[in-house]
This record gives structure tokens, C-alpha cells and sequence, in this order.
């Protein structure tokens, strides 16, 4: 469905994009390739799982937003610049052609940008398909010229290498020591927030409430943000490893998610809803990993109550877009490296809107973004707490992150599990937890250090960042004993 279009004067114009997208097997890769190999150079956007989805280099065109009216903006810039695009698709599957990456505010009020960016290269791959689509700024009227030796010639540009040929693998992600300061609250302020939290609940203000906090790492020598995501795109290969920088000054966003906010392909919805989470380093000796996570995340009745809400919220807001919502019957236990959490997936048929299209994966995206998985039930109670308690602007932190093409088609993440690069030397690490009435703030605090854990791995902090990895050489807050 076309976005409501604001008083036409706030509409910046658009340029006029040329994209050609040509099969990989055309430029001589017969096999679709694993795409964490191609996860190498400089202005690297990523969006992968298991070695699929799209890896992008450097920037064709970008938009950025902010404020109540974020995703509305981006979807009337992204309608605009699909309308005067020249495509030519050789391959017309979700995410050829013409294709964008994402991040939004988790708030409308926040100071960071929210955008679009379309790289001026992008290798895809689904299944056995697999593309590559170069994008370049053209006059208008100007005539479509793009070959497949274009393409060639961007891939070795960004690649430093032909199609087919190996890349060059990327160095340590941190160089040198590691030292890792609270963010805006430290541990015993974050986890009297906690405490503060659970007696609103309890004072019956609200059922749930989502809390987070942010850990600054500082490393000496500079950060390679692409070492970074390929070390959580291979450790963390059931997540969809992230990767965006809107250009735009804000940092960039990287991480790797087990959540799916949404996820439109050819008119059906899906999400992944998260919520219940136990650290699998909480392990009792001599106890079965497995059965410990059945019998604690699967039979608790705080852990099934948590699940509820994410659900509940999740399908009430779906439910103006689809003419069928199916869920699995019972919340399924999903196994990462670092946590086990409570899982469900949601699935839903589209119904067309007035225009004839089903909606775009930004338009749910928006409709279903904050879910009580990161914000809290009733949304807006909890959403109004959140910075009251937290003390930051959570940024990107928690907001959809991913991809769209110009048929609506697109995957929305949530960002979590991740950071945002902030310059050479700092990255700024989140994590959250929902809280409901029976939460002790003593444990939701370990669970940060579990939530923390993928990225303070991928800076070479090991597991425990208080144990200091061998020559990580990490001075850590004070992490609590378990
Ligand atoms: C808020 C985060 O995670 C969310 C909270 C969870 C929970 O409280 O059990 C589980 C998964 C996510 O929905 C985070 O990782 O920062």
C-alpha cells in the first residue's frame, strides 16, 4: 500500500536510480555461495542467516528520518524512488532489483537518524538463487547502459577480487585490550531501575515492562566492524547476522538477532517472538542442558506468562493487515550458543489493502514495532517508563533493523544482541530484559551479561568479560556471581 503522503513541499526529490540484476551464474559462479564469505571491505551492509540473505558495499542512494513520523517518511521517499528507478531484474526474486537496508529508533523521540540506505552493490541469495544487483545515480531520461561487466567491474571494486574468487579473510576484530565502563547506569543503579520496575508492576501500573542498559567497550587498537560480523554471522549462524550504517554520522548498527519482527515474501507474514530466556551457563552440574531448559523455560509458569504478552501484542497488531494469523501450537525452545530462549513463530496471510496491494514489510513493521518483547504491555505505559528508568536514548537499540525491495517484500529484525560502532575505538553494547511482577533484579542483571555475551565474544572478550579472556587483556564492570 503507498504511504500517506505529507504536504508534498517535505518530500525531498529523489534521484533517479539505474539497477541492473543479473544471476551469479552469469558472471561465472555457478553454485550459490555461502554470503559470510562475501562479508569483507569497506561500507559493508549485511542482513544474513545460515549464509543467505543480501551483502551490500557502498552507497547508490540514502535517506534518513527521525521523529513520530519515521517509518511514513521513509516509506513516501522509498515509494518515490521505486516510481523513478530503471530496473532491469534477470533473476525477480524477493530482494533483486531494486533493494534497501534499514534501521529504526526503537522511539519516536529519539535524537539518533532512522533511514534507508541502497548500496551501490548487492550480492542476494535465497535457496539456490543467487544475484548480484549493481545501482548507480543517473540523470533523468538518461539511457539504461548497465552490463554485467558493470557488475564485474563494482564486485572487484568492492571485493578486491573477481566473482568466484576467494576474499580476502578479515584480522582480529580488536586489536589489543578491551576495556569495557558502564553506559548511562551502572550495575547497581541498572538493577535498582530493575527493582523500581517490578513495584510498578506490582502496583498493578502496568504487566510487563522491558528493561535495557548499555555498556560502552573501548578498544586500543581500531575496531574492524566486518571481523565483528563474520564472527557472529558463523558463531550465531540460527540468527540473522546485521550490519548498517545509514551514512549519516549516527555509527553503525551491528549485531546478530534470534527475533523476527517481520518478514514479508509474496504476501505472507512471518515472525519469530522471543521471550523467556535462560543462560545456558546456568547449567547445574551433573544436570541434562536439554531437560533443564524444558523444565525451566518450558514449565515455568513467569517464563509462559512473558511469552503470552509478546504473542498477545504481536497478533493484536497484525490483525488489521491479515485475513489469517496461525501460530506454533506451543512455544518451542530455541537453542543458541549463549541462551535458550522461548520461542514461538507466527504466520500470516495478507489481505490486500484498498489500493490492491497487500502492505509492505516496512508498513508491518510499523505497525507491530515496539512489541511487548522489547517495550512491554500496555505498550504505552511501558514505553513511557522506558527512558524514565533506563536513563538513555536507546537509539537503534531494540528498533527493526533489516531490508525491503520495491515489490514490499523485506525481512524487519529486531536489533537486538548487538552495538552501535560509534567511532575507530568504541562500540556501545545493549541489552534488555522483560521484567514482570515475579522478576529479581539480581538475575535479570545476569541475563544482560548472557544477552552482552555474542558481541563481547566477537570483540575477543570470551565468555565471561570479569574473567578477562586471555590477553583481551578486558577490565570489566563487576559481574555478578551466579
Ligand atoms: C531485550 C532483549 O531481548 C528480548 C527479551 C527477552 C526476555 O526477556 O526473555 C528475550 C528475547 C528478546 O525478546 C535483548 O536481547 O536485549
Amino acid at each position: 500500500m503507498p504511504a500517506p503522503r505529507p504536504n508534498d513541499d517535505a518530500v525531498p526529490p529523489v534521484p533517479v536510480l539505474h539497477v541492473l540484476t543479473v544471476p551469479l551464474a552469469e558472471l561465472g559462479v555457478p553454485t550459490a555461495p555461502d554470503l559470510r564469505e562475501l562479508l569483507a571491505g569497506s561500507g559493508l551492509l549485511a542482513w544474513t542467516v545460515d549464509g543467505q540473505g543480501l551483502v551490500g558495499h557502498g552507497r547508490a542512494a540514502g535517506h534518513t528520518v527521525r521523529g513520530p513520523d519515521r517509518f511514513t517518511a521513509a516509506r513516501v521517499w522509498w515509494d518515490d524512488l521505486a516510481a523513478a528507478a530503471v530496473v532491469e531484474d534477470r533473476v525477480g526474486v524477493p530482494g533483486s532489483g531494486l533493494a534497501a537496508f534499514g534501521a529504526f529508533s526503537f522511539a519516536a523521540e529519539s535524537g539518533a537518524d532512522s533511514g534507508l540506505v541502497v548500496p551501490e552493490l548487492v550480492v542476494g541469495r535465497r535457496d539456490d538463487d543467487a544475484w548480484a544487483s549493481l545501482a548507480v545515480a543517473a540523470a533523468p531520461g538518461a539511457p539504461f547502459t548497465l552490463s554485467a561487466e558493470d557488475v564485474v567491474a563494482a564486485w572487484v571494486h568492492h571485493h578486491g577480487a573477481a566473482p568466484g574468487a576467494a576474499v580476502a579473510a578479515a584480522p582480529a576484530a580488536a586489536p589489543g585490550p578491551v576495556h569495557l565502563s558502564p553506559g548511562a547506569l551502572d550495575e547497581a543503579a541498572w538493577t535498582q531501575a530493575v527493582r523500581e520496575g517490578v513495584e510498578l508492576i506490582r502496583a498493578g501500573g502496568l504487566e510487563k515492562l522491558v528493561l535495557a542498559r548499555d555498556v560502552l567497550a573501548r578498544t586500543a587498537g581500531p575496531l574492524d566492524p566486518v571481523a565483528v560480523v563474520r564472527d557472529l554471522a558463523h558463531r550465531y549462524e540460527r540468527c540473522w547476522t546485521y550490519c548498517v550504517d545509514l551514512g549519516s554520522g549516527a555509527g553503525r548498527l551491528l549485531g546478530a538477532t534470534p527475533e523476527m519482527l517481520v518478514r514479508v515474501l509474496d504476501g505472507t507474514a512471518r515472525a519469530r517472538v522471543l521471550a523467556g530466556t535462560l543462560d545456558r551457563d546456568a547449567v547445574p552440574a551433573g544436570e541434562d542442558p536439554q531437560r533443564f531448559a524444558a523444565r525451566v523455560l518450558g514449565e515455568s509458569e513467569k517464563q509462559q506468562h512473558e511469552h503470552g504478552f509478546a504473542i498477545d501484542s504481536l497478533t493484536a497488531s497484525l490483525a488489521p493487515y491479515t485475513e489469517v494469523v496461525t501460530s506454533s501450537p506451543e512455544p518451542f525452545i530455541l537453542e543458541l550458543p549463549n541462551v535458550w530462549h522461548l520461542a514461538s513463530d507466527v504466520t500470516a496471510v495478507l489481505r490486500p489493502g484498498p489500493a490492491g496491494d497487500p502492505p509492505s514489510s516496512l508498513e508491518l513493521a510499523e505497525a507491530v514495532h515496539p512489541t511487548a518483547a522489547v517495550c512491554g504491555t500496555p505498550t504505552a505505559a511501558a514505553a513511557a517508563l522506558i527512558p524514565e528508568l533506563e536513563r538513555m536514548d536507546r537509539g537503534l537499540y531494540a528498533g527493526p533493523v533489516g531490508w525491503l525491495d520495491a515489490a514490499g517484500n523485506g525481512d524487519w529484525g529486531i536489533a537486538l544482541r548487538g552495538a552501535v560502532q560509534q567511532d575507530e575505538h568504541t562500540v556501545r553494547l545493549f541489552a534488555g530484559c522483560g521484567i514482570v511482577g515475579a522478576s529479581d533484579p539480581e538475575a535479570e542483571l545476569a541475563e544482560t551479561w548472557a544477552k552482552l555475551r555474542p558481541m563481547l565474544q566477537a570483540l575477543g572478550l570470551g565468555a565471561d568479560p570479569a574473567g578477562a579472556a586471555p590477553g583481551a587483556g578486558a577490565a570489566a564492570p563487576r559481574r555478578p556471581g551466579r
